[in-house]
């Protein structure tokens, strides 16, 4: 089996016509996932439990006799927790502390109440509360992620949410005793085997056995993204994840097997993954080419892959690591290596990025399980605008304001005034009246 990632050079003149067919991904909006996913979310809605029973016996092939049938009790989480082997158990909880401990710090640093007093005595600022409950959607189609429950669960803990469900679907009922596991470390107070978008719409609209929560958070394949694009507005929703990206922007000097591996690490999450390699070195790009045809072979999931790499992958060779940035920032990757002896030289030209990786000892998958920063991230190119799943995705904001009396009468003057300019009288009189004591 061959992987050839696409070869590709900025000299080219049709390189940017090459390179956005390359980074195009239409899956999301297939016509004929959005028609099965709008009824399967219908028959949730009127039918509730009964349809989840019926969608999860046809496409996850388990068949129970009600929803709670389905429901993993506390004490299969923690069995599941003490029977894991020392090693997974220590790997589990050391990863559980770091992301943790990196959650910690971001609420402190962007998730707390705040206000201050105006020059007239009005307090004016904002009160954070948690939401009061949410559903967590983990993978579990084609692989089983417990490192993604420690992702959405910690945040969601971290923030103070009192209610936390887990959905993941179990096929033919295997439940996998690590992602059991992670739910008893991260906090989760009801489990379920279900998925899909029966999963999804049993949270946003609430069963007979499933509470409807207030938002949904989580990756999934194309049916989870469409049913959480289709229910936002009825519950809220963290963003809609595609299939994962790595892009590794490289001056050459890191070890072209590790550039590969990574590639590799992405592109063997699914066909439709994307592995990018930007780099200034025409010598070195071969090296990385030399390195897959290489290590390919020995990989157990070889042949996605390799159908990553051909379908979705690219080898770009630029003119300078500078063009590299700008190339990066344009694709606004879900994840950015910087493969660099001098990362910090290139960091602050790159804006846009899901999570940014810096330096040759830092691999993309040290950060999917265990560095400490959260592994849900906007991909295909919505890091423009968003940001990783975080503490604050659990948290909402309100307004809070005090007026004081000095304050009732500076501000009743403008208030009237534009209240009048907008022909709103009882907003104008309410205003004055606080004005004339
Ligand atoms: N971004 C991240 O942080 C992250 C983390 C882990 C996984 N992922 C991605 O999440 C995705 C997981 O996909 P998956 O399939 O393994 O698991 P999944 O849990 O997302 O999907 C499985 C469910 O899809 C539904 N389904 C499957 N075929 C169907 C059909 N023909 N009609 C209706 N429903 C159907 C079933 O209900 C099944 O339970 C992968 O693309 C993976 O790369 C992303
Ligand atoms: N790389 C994935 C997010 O894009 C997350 C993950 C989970 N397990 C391994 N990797
Ligand atoms: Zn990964």
């Amino acid at each position: 089996m061959n992987a050839r990632p696409l070869r590709l050079s900025t000299t080219s003149p049709d390189f940017e016509a090459e390179l956005s067919r390359r980074l195009h991904w239409s899956a999301e909006t297939d016509a004929q996932v959005e028609q099965v996913v709008a009824d399967i979310l219908a028959d949730v809605r009127v039918r509730g439990d009964e349809a989840v029973l019926e969608y999860t016996q046809k496409f996850d092939g388990l068949a129970v006799a009600s929803v709670s049938g389905l429901e993993l009790e506390q004490r299969e989480l923690k069995n599941a927790y003490h029977g894991l082997p020392v090693q997974q158990r220590e790997a589990l909880q050391a990863a559980a502390t770091r992301v943790r401990a990196y959650h910690v710090a971001q609420k402190r640093a962007t998730g707390e109440s705040w206000s201050y007093r105006d020059e007239m005595g009005t307090l004016l600022g904002q009160k954070v509360t948690p939401l009061d409950r949410v559903g967590i959607y983990v993978p579990g189609g084609k692989a089983a992620y417990p490192s993604s429950v420690l992702m959405n669960a910690i945040p969601a803990q971290v923030a103070g949410v009192e209610e936390i469900i887990m959905v993941v679907p179990t096929p033919r009922g295997e439940r996998n005793q690590l992602v059991l596991a992670a739910a008893h470390v991260s906090g989760v107070s009801r489990a379920f085997t279900i998925g899909g978008a029966q999963a999804v719409g049993a949270l946003a609209y609430g069963t007979k056995t499933i509470a409807k929560v207030d938002k949904i958070t989580g990756p999934g394949n194309a049916y989870v993204a469409s049913a959480k694009r289709r229910v936002f507005g009825a519950v809220g929703i963290d963003m809609i994840a595609g299939p994962s990206e790595i892009l590794v922007l490289a001056d050459g000097t890191t070890p072209p097997d590790w550039v590969a591996m990574d590639l590799f690490s992405q592109a063997e999450h699914d066909e439709l993954a994307q592995s990018i390699l930007l780099c200034p070195d025409a010598a070195y790009i071969e090296q990385v080419q030399q390195a897959i045809d290489r290590l390919l072979a020995d990989m157990p999931r070889a042949e996605i892959i390799a159908r990553s790499l051909n379908g979705r992958g690219a080898l770009i060779h630029t003119r300078s690591m500078q063009e590299a940035c700008d190339i990066s920032n344009r694709i606004a990757p879900e994840h950015l290596e910087i493969a660099s002896d001098d990362p910090h030289l290139w960091e602050p030209h790159l804006r846009h990025a899901g999570a940014i990786f810096l330096g040759r000892f830092t691999s993309e998958s040290l950060g999917d399980y265990c560095a400490g920063p959260n592994h849900v991230l906007p991909t295909s190119g919505t890091a423009r605008f968003s940001s990783p799943l975080g503490v604050y995705d659990f948290q909402k904001r309100s307004s809070l304001i005090e007026v004081s009396e000095a304050g009732a009468l500076a501000l009743g003057q403008i208030a009237s005034v534009l209240a009048h300019g907008e022909g709103l009288q009882a907003h104008a009189r309410a205003a004055e009246m606080r004005m004339k004591r």
